[in-house]
């Protein structure tokens, strides 16, 4: 039997989310969602202005985030999300049960090429240093696993569906 699989993939701005989303999700033949495209405009006009986002600001993002996994839960889904502080990933496991975590971690200097890399990104460069900031790692007695991103997107996707087999 198949079990629906609902994961986050997670980690700071340039880390990978989306793309690494994208392709999880192709390759478990799931829904996959942006959790960029669930912000309020009001969030995103915000950081495209360079000014980071407070708990405030994230908390009713973070039920939308919440919500729409708990929608995939019979289909499974993967969610590309930031979900930097332990907090934030609770609010989104007590809205989403059984949901688990892939931390896409990297140097700060691979993220920035990263973000300077892409030129068509609401996101600018100089927030790194906040996402970096508030960024509280996966603890091990959290669900998931952190996986690093110098290697391959096919690396780093085996690598996910390997040591997230249900
Ligand atoms: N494994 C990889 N190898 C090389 N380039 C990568 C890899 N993963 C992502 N990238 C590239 O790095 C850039 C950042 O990736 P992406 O936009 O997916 O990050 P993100 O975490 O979703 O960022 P944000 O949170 O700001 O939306 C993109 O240009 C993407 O193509
Ligand atoms: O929690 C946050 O600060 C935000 O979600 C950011 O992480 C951005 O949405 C994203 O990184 C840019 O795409």
């Amino acid at each position: 039997m198949i079990v629906p699989q609902l994961i986050v993939v997670m980690g700071v701005s340039g880390s990978g989310k989306s793309t690494v989303g994208a392709a999880l999700a192709s390759r478990l033949r799931v829904p996959f969602v942006d959790a960029d495209d669930l912000h309020p405009a009001a969030n995103v006009a915000k950081m495209a202005a360079g000014h980071p986002l407070t708990d405030e600001d994230r908390w009713p993002w973070l039920d939308r985030v919440a919500a729409t996994l708990a929608g995939g839960a019979s289909t499974g889904m993967v969610v590309a999300c930031s979900a930097l502080r332990r907090v934030y990933r609770e609010r989104i496991s007590a809205g989403a049960p059984g949901v688990r975590f892939v931390e896409l971690e990297g140097s700060r200097a691979l993220l920035e090429e990263r973000m300077r890399g892409r030129h068509d990104h609401f996101m600018p460069t100089s927030l790194l240093d906040s996402q970096l900031a508030t960024l509280e790692s996966l603890a091990v007695d959290e669900p998931g696993i952190v996986v690093a991103i110098d290697q391959s997107l096919e690396e780093i996707v085996g690598t996910i569906i390997r040591e997230l087999r249900p």
